[in-house]
């Protein structure tokens, strides 16, 4: 059976900053339904493939595809209509907002027409309350919906983080190290979180953590330097010497 065609693809995908080419001509494939993770040494250019992807700095060459359409120069807002959504390693909330309200204000934004739909009431955008709710489950954020967004412990940061990331309901959600900076059992809830996103969502995962790559990912791809070294399921990464020497050629740097 021929495969079907990817959700996401790029095609010699460059970005340069002046002469230094951060990223020279990735392609990649992401599959419908899994969870694909892009890892690599500090400084691999996974920040920026994520940003060419998502149109924050559209590339210097190649293009990208999502959903068979192509969207290489589609402001990000509009790849967003698309059913693609990212979330970010910097934190992104209203720390002086409840999590409940943080979660309201991203869904009536994802729904309404303007930017400005947010400020409409509730009862405006039917279905709203439902869909925080639902957030608050998948998020495991349900007992604290109505603490300061600020006051709750990184983890809990980083939950709600992803779930504003869903609130959009998007088909495919970019995670920019999600577990980054949490302690064990943050990790292990966010691990389960990410894994139950995927098949009904597509994942494209940046994250250091290798056991937690290894263990929930469908599919690997390794950049160094800009470029990919290696593409597979985790256990041909896990087994890739290419990939070992990637990392410890840049000792010291590498996660
Ligand atoms: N705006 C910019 N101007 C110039 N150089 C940049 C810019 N953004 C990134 N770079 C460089 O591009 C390269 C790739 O950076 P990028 O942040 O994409 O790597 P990364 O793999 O995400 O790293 P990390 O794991 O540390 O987050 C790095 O050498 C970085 O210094």
């Amino acid at each position: 059976m021929p495969e079907p065609p990817p959700l996401l693809a790029a095609e010699g995908l460059g970005v340069r900053f002046g002469d230094f080419r951060a990223l020279g001509g990735v392609s990649l494939r992401v599959r419908q339904g899994g969870i694909h993770s892009v890892i690599g040494p500090n400084g691999a250019g996974k920040t920026t493939l994520f940003n060419a992807l998502t149109g924050a700095r559209p590339p210097t060459e190649g293009a990208v595809t999502l959903a068979g359409r192509e969207v290489t120069r589609m402001p990000a807002h509009r790849r967003a209509r698309l059913g693609m959504s990212r979330s970010f390693q910097v934190t992104n909330l209203f720390a002086e907002l409840a999590v409940r309200e943080n979660l309201r204000l991203a869904v009536q934004a994802a729904r309404g027409r303007s930017a400005w739909a947010f400020w409409h009431a509730p009862s405006r955008l039917p279905g709203v309350a439902e869909a925080v709710e639902g957030l608050l489950s998948l998020t495991g954020l349900a007992a604290r919906a109505d603490a300061r967004a600020g006051s709750l412990p990184h983890g809990g940061q980083r939950a709600l983080e992803i779930g504003m990331a869903l609130a959009s309901d998007p088909k495919l959600v970019l995670l920019d190290e999600p577990l980054a900076g949490m302690g064990v059992d943050d990790v292990a809830r966010t691990k389960a979180l990410i894994r139950g996103l995927a098949p009904a969502r597509t994942v494209l995962l940046i994250e250091h953590n290798m056991g937690v790559v290894l263990d929930i990912s469908d599919r690997i791809t390794v950049l160094a330097r800009g470029r990919v070294i290696a593409e597979g399921p985790p256990a041909a990464i896990r087994a890739d010497p290419g990939v070992r020497e990637a990392y410890l050629g840049s000792t010291g740097a590498a996660a």
